[in-house]
């Protein structure tokens, strides 16, 4: 059973017993909202990040949720991605497909992954591009206040030192204002990654009718 917590007008914190209640609890969590989004809007435009969520979505390729929720109307976006081929083991791109998007009937054009074949500049460039383009006729959202996307859903896990999408406590990516997508270099030393020292990553002005942020600690 959770434990709600409303730390401030911020949002709710959960609390969780177990690693089994959180997953179950978030598969519902994105089949509500998914149904929401789609008899609303027609589509559900989800961003994800890569790390421990992944697993945590697991429950959504088993019974009843392959079944009943309306994989056809998925939009698949990254919330960040690390700057190798899509079949590297560090790849967001591979974990999402091979533990949840190549065991449930989305169409492979709604998937929306990071272009591997240029530079992190150019990949940045061009998946800002087709936001604009899928904003434009509204598969995803768009702001009220402002022409930024509006996810139905971004998901975000958090590492240990607080770090959510690639974007690290205090690095200057925070600060960007314009871009919607931006290529940024690694600037932290304490962690050891065989991936190249760039990672793309969705900026804090995107929006979403809802973000939950999964933290790593779900134990009381
Ligand atoms: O490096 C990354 O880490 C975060 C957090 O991962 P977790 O395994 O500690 O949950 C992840 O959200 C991000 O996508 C990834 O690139």
């Amino acid at each position: 059973m959770a434990r709600f917590v409303c730390p401030s007008d911020r949002g709710e914190l959960r609390i969780y017993e177990n690693l089994d209640e959180v997953a179950t609890e978030l598969a519902d969590y994105i089949a509500d909202l998914s149904e929401v989004s789609v008899k609303e809007r027609g589509f559900f435009a989800i961003a994800l990040s890569g790390g421990s969520l992944i697993s945590l979505m697991g429950k959504l390729c088993e019974a009843p949720y392959n079944k009943t929720v309306d994989w056809a109307k998925w939009y698949i976006f990254w919330a960040d991605e690390r700057v190798v081929a899509k079949n590297h083991a560090d790849s967001n791109y591979k974990l999402a497909k091979d533990c949840l998007l190549s065991k449930v009937p989305v169409i492979p054009s709604h998937v929306y992954s990071i272009n591997d074949s240029m530079s992190a500049e150019e990949a940045a460039n061009e998946y800002e591009f087709v936001l604009r383009q899928l904003v434009k006729t509204r598969t995803v959202g768009v702001s009220e206040i402002s022409d930024c996307p509006k996810f139905d859903l971004i998901l975000l896990g958090m590492g240990p030192d607080g770090h959510v999408a690639s974007l690290f406590p205090n690095h200057m990516a925070l600060d960007e204002k314009d871009e919607w997508v931006a290529a940024k270099q690694k600037h932290y030393t304490q962690q050891l990654m065989t991936w190249d020292p760039i990672a793309l990553c969705c900026l804090p002005g995107w929006f979403s009718r809802a973000t939950a942020t999964w933290c790593g600690f779900w134990t009381r």
